[in-house]
């Protein structure tokens, strides 16, 4: 097994409350896992999500992510090297957020890349390849607003693969959509688990839990139970 995600001892405080949001998590998750993060509303799944992508720092605890230049402890990062460390090896699809409206479903995959330095033309064509693997081609004109919900999930997915991250961060990702198209939505996640990518999900959802191999539940901001535990 190799990891690619550690996490040690994370805590998390938010200012002015009393009561930690995570406290003490320990997780390791391998390459090639589909984890589901789950626990009832309040039980810090999005602060645990957040804190492994480094989008917030813990209170206390260590995140090691191994990327392609090794592992890299994200303590150890600044505001810009964890930025940067988010745009070249993790992808995220959340429920709403990081795409942008009045974009082209074409521009918001090809801005991923264009963060990164990459051309316009290129980035453009790197896109247009990723939304016709998941099922976009002849879509890639239209603006976010003119497409499903699923449709738009599907564009998330295109922009969090098109960079080559291997490491995927999904947060309720089937949350806005009707039981036909999350499983459709989820198919697609997990299709490019096996491929090789992995994935870390936050899901209230008993059915997206059931597909991934592996599931966390939390509860009061502590990891109350592992399958990996049983499996292992
Ligand atoms: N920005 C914040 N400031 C203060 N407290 C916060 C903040 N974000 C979350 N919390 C608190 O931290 C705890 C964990 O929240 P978190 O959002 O991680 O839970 P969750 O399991 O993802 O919940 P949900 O399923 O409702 O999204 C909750 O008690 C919440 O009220």
């Amino acid at each position: 097994m190799t990891t690619l995600l550690s996490a040690r001892g994370l805590s998390l405080t938010y200012p002015g409350s009393s009561a930690p949001a995570l406290d003490g998590v320990d997780l390791d998750v391998a390459v090639g896992e589909s984890v589901a993060v789950t626990g009832a509303s309040g039980s810090g799944k999005t602060t645990l999500l957040h804190c492994l992508a480094g989008i917030l720092s813990p209170t206390a605890g260590e995140v090691t992510v191994a990327t392609r230049q090794g592992a890299v402890a994200l303590g150890a990062l600044d505001d810009a090297g964890r930025s940067r460390l988010r745009r070249e090896e993790l992808g995220f699809v959340f429920q709403q957020g990081l795409l942008l409206d009045e974009l082209t479903a074409l521009e918001n995959v090809a801005v991923a890349r264009m963060l990164v330095g990459v051309s316009r033309a290129q980035a453009e064509a790197e896109a247009a390849q990723q939304l016709a693997h998941l099922g976009l081609a002849g879509l890639e004109r239209r603006r976010l607003g003119e497409l499903s919900g699923g449709q738009a999930q599907r564009v998330a997915i295109a922009r969090a693969h098109v960079t080559g991250a291997r490491l995927v961060f999904a947060d309720e990702p089937t949350g806005a959509l009707d039981s036909a198209t999350s499983a459709d939505v989820l198919d697609v996640l997990l299709a490019s688990v096996a491929t090789g990518r992995t994935l870390v999900v936050v899901t209230h959802d008993p059915e997206v839990a059931a597909r991934c191999a592996r599931t966390v539940h939390l509860r009061d901001g502590r990891v109350v139970a592992d399958t990996a535990d049983v499996t292992r």
